[in-house]
Formats: C-alpha cells, sequence, structure tokens
C-alpha cells in the first residue's frame, strides 16, 4: 500500500494510463483477459488482465501534471512498473488533423512549473526511442494516420491566451497539446523506466467538433490496439 494506490490484485510490469479511469474500465473490460481490479482509491481506477497472453494493467491518471505525477512515481517507485503508455486525447494544432488521428508525442513542452522545483536549467522529456519507434512501426504497419512530434502539456485546459499560445508553440513545431506528458517523461527519466505518450485528437482550432465523452471513454479502438500491441512487446 501507497498514499494512493492500495493494490487489491497484481500490478504488471507494464501499464496503460489514460486521464479518464473510464477509459481504463472499458479497457480491461472489453479489451483485456481475465481482468481484475488492482486500485479504486479516489476513483483511480486500475486492473491487471492479460493481453495476447501477456499480463497488462491500465490505469486512469485522472488530468494535469500533478495527479499524474504522484500514480507513475508510486508505481515505478514501489510496485516494479517499467514500461508506461499514456494513452490520452489532445487538441491537435495542424490544419490537416481529424479526429482520432494518432500522434506519438517525441518530447513535451511544458507550461508547468514542475521541472522548475528539480532542475538548475531546463529539462528536455521526452519519450523512450525504442518505445516510440515500435508504436510508431505498428502504427505504420495498420495504416493508422500517425503524426510524430513535440507536444505541449499545459497546466491550463482554459488558459488566459490559449490560441495566442498555441500559435507560438505551433511556431516551434508542436503539433499537439494535453496536459500529463512532460511529468510522465521526467519521472520516467530519475527511475530508468520507459515512457512514451501516445494520444488522439479530440478536438483542435480547425475541426468543427469534440469527440463526445463516449467516444473518449470507448472509441478510440486504434490508439488502444496500438498501446496494448507496444507494451507487450517490452
Ligand atoms: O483524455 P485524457 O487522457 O484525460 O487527456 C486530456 O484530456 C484532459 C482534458 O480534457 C487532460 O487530461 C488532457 O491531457
Ligand atoms: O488538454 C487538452 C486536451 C484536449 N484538447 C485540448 O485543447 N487540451
Amino acid at each position: 500500500m501507497t498514499p494512493h494506490i492500495n493494490p487489491k490484485a497484481e500490478i504488471a510490469p507494464r501499464i496503460l494510463l489514460p486521464g479518464d479511469p473510464l477509459r481504463a474500465k472499458y479497457i480491461a473490460e472489453n479489451m483485456l483477459e481475465n481482468a481484475e481490479q488492482f486500485n479504486e482509491v479516489r476513483g483511480a481506477l486500475g486492473f491487471t488482465g492479460t493481453y495476447k497472453g501477456e499480463k497488462v494493467s491500465v490505469m486512469g491518471t485522472g488530468m494535469g501534471m500533478p495527479q499524474v505525477s504522484i500514480y507513475v512515481t508510486e508505481l515505478m517507485k514501489f510496485y516494479g512498473v517499467k514500461t508506461l503508455i499514456r494513452i490520452g486525447t489532445c487538441g491537435g494544432m495542424l490544419p490537416d488533423m481529424q479526429l482520432m488521428d494518432l500522434i506519438l508525442g517525441t518530447g513535451a513542452c511544458t507550461t508547468s512549473g514542475i521541472n522548475r522545483h528539480i532542475f538548475n536549467g531546463d529539462f528536455a522529456p521526452t519519450a523512450d526511442f525504442e518505445l516510440l519507434n515500435k508504436a510508431y512501426e505498428i502504427a505504420k504497419e495498420r495504416e493508422i494516420k500517425t503524426y510524430t512530434g513535440l507536444i505541449l502539456s499545459s497546466d491550463m485546459f482554459y488558459g488566459e491566451n490559449k490560441k495566442e499560445d498555441s500559435e507560438m508553440w505551433k511556431k516551434y513545431g508542436v503539433i499537439a497539446g494535453e496536459m500529463e506528458g512532460a511529468a510522465l517523461y521526467t519521472i520516467a527519466a530519475k527511475y530508468r523506466c520507459r515512457a512514451l505518450t501516445m494520444l488522439s485528437v479530440s478536438d483542435g482550432p480547425f475541426i468543427d467538433r469534440d469527440l463526445t465523452y463516449e467516444e473518449k471513454e470507448k472509441g478510440l479502438k486504434n490508439m488502444f490496439e496500438v498501446a496494448l500491441d507496444t507494451a507487450i512487446a517490452f
């Protein structure tokens, strides 16, 4: 038991991390075999089951850098988790992006103060190369429209100058906005674990509607499958 995870079942060395705990529940109930719930503390639902014969866990982290930092620290430090794949939603910044397009975050810029508390300089939070490469190969093989590039992990969903700010980030090559990737990459670097942020586009300035709650919970099949197949390769 740790302050935020009270395991009632095994936790696998590889884990998928959606922000939404109901996304975790959907994956456990529909894509894993023999899934058992290992956590329910604070509604951060976590499950472990098998996928193609390999043990995989999936756990909702909630939204934002402080929450995901707590969960991934406890998972790596106390529960032996070695491979972490965030499966989130994001705002897609490029004009040709469409709903549910897949994004693999090579690195995560951030507006968050988290790394300022740690480093005397700017840390570059990056994905594990082999995990990224594997996910990219799997997505390409399945002909899933996939973008790789920098993401922005922001502390504010409702920022004051969201449009202007995203133009600035875009100018420097950022392709999508979300709220957890930078913390995941930074903390995984500390514990020498593999991490990847994989995102499905849920909205964007060039897209005429947002994904529904139900689509974000249950509809991101391409991302779920690419994440599961990537996870079991490690
Ligand atoms: O769908 P999830 O994984 O929660 O990801 C995105 O959605 C939330 C904001 O609506 C933030 O957590 C953001 O990172
Ligand atoms: O964090 C997020 C998620 C979806 N869309 C955004 O603009 N930001």
